[in-house]
C-alpha cells in the first residue's frame, strides 16, 4: 500500500485551482475531518493528513509524506486547535502564526530558561511564509472572522498553571497561542525547502488546567470555516 493510502491522504475533488499543491498536517482525526469539511468541493490541490500529537510525531509524519508523495508540494500548513494567551487570542479566535517558536526547547538554569539559540545549537524559531500568512489573515478578517497574527509556541507539555502562562509569554513577547506540533512540521518543511504556515483555532485559554472549559466544538467549527477560506485563497 502506498504511504498516501496508509496515512489517509485526502484528495479533495472539485474546482481545479491554479495554485501550488498544499499539504495540511493536523494532529488528530477530529481536526482533519473539520479541515476536510471546509475544503469539500472547493479545491483539488490540498491533501490532509493526521500526524499524531507532538512535535516528534509531526516531524516524522510530515517528512515521510513529503518524501514519498508524488504530489510535489509547494506549501505545508500545520492546522488544528490550540490554547490562546489571555489578551491576545480568546476562545474562538483564529491565530495565524507570524513565527513558530519551540518555546521549551533549551535548558533550565538557576538564572532562568536558556533557549536553543542561546545555547548555540541552532534555532528554536521557524520562519513562516509571510506573504501567504498576510494574504490568509486579510481574507479571514474580510470574511468577518476574529483572526490575529502572532507567534505560536510549540510545547511538549500543555501549560497548566497561571505561572506557566506568564513565564511563556515573558519568554516570547506577543505570544498568541500554544500548541504541540508546529515546530515539528516546520522542521520537516525546512528539510524539503518548503514554506510553512501554522493556523490555530483557539479552544481554551493557556493557564490553569480546566478541561471542562475547553470549547473544542467551537474551535473545530472555526477550523472548518478557515479551511474553506484557505481553499479560496490558495486555489
Ligand atoms: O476531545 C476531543 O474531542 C478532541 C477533539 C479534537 C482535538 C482534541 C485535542 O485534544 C487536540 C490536541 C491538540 O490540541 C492542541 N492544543 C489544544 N489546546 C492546547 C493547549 O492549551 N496547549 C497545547 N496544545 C493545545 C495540541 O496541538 C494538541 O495536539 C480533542
Amino acid at each position: 500500500m502506498s504511504l498516501d493510502a496508509q496515512i489517509g491522504t485526502t484528495d479533495v475533488t472539485g474546482l481545479s485551482g491554479a495554485g501550488t499543491r498544499i499539504l495540511i498536517v493536523t494532529s488528530v482525526a477530529a481536526e482533519k475531518e473539520a479541515v476536510e469539511r471546509g475544503l469539500a468541493g472547493k479545491c483539488d490541490r490540498i491533501d490532509v493528513i493526521v500526524s499524531g500529537v507532538g512535535s516528534a510525531a509531526t516531524a516524522a509524519r510530515t517528512a515521510a509524506a513529503l518524501a514519498l508523495s508524488k504530489a510535489g508540494y509547494g506549501l505545508v500548513i500545520n492546522a488544528g486547535i490550540a490554547g490562546g494567551f489571555a489578551g491576545r487570542a480568546e476562545i474562538g479566535t483564529v491565530v495565524i502564526a507570524s513565527e513558530i517558536v519551540a518555546a521549551d526547547l533549551g535548558a533550565q538554569s538557576p538564572d532562568g530558561f536558556i533557549s536553543l539559540d542561546e545555547l548555540g545549537f541552532g534555532s528554536a524559531r521557524a520562519e513562516v511564509d509571510g506573504g501567504s500568512a498576510a494574504r490568509l489573515t486579510g481574507a479571514l478578517l474580510a470574511a468577518g472572522l476574529p483572526a490575529v497574527s502572532g507567534p505560536v509556541l510549540t510545547v511538549s507539555t500543555v501549560t497548566g498553571t497561571a505561572e506557566g502562562a506568564l513565564e511563556l509569554s515573558g519568554r516570547v513577547p506577543g505570544a498568541a497561542a500554544e500548541a504541540m506540533e508546529g515546530y515539528g512540521a516546520a522542521v520537516a518543511a525546512r528539510h524539503f525547502g518548503l514554506p510553512i504556515l501554522e493556523i490555530r483555532a483557539v479552544s481554551n485559554a493557556v493557564g490553569p488546567r480546566d478541561r471542562s472549559a475547553w470549547r473544542i466544538k467551537e474551535a473545530l467549527d472555526a477550523l472548518e470555516t478557515v479551511s474553506s477560506i484557505i481553499a479560496e485563497v490558495f486555489s
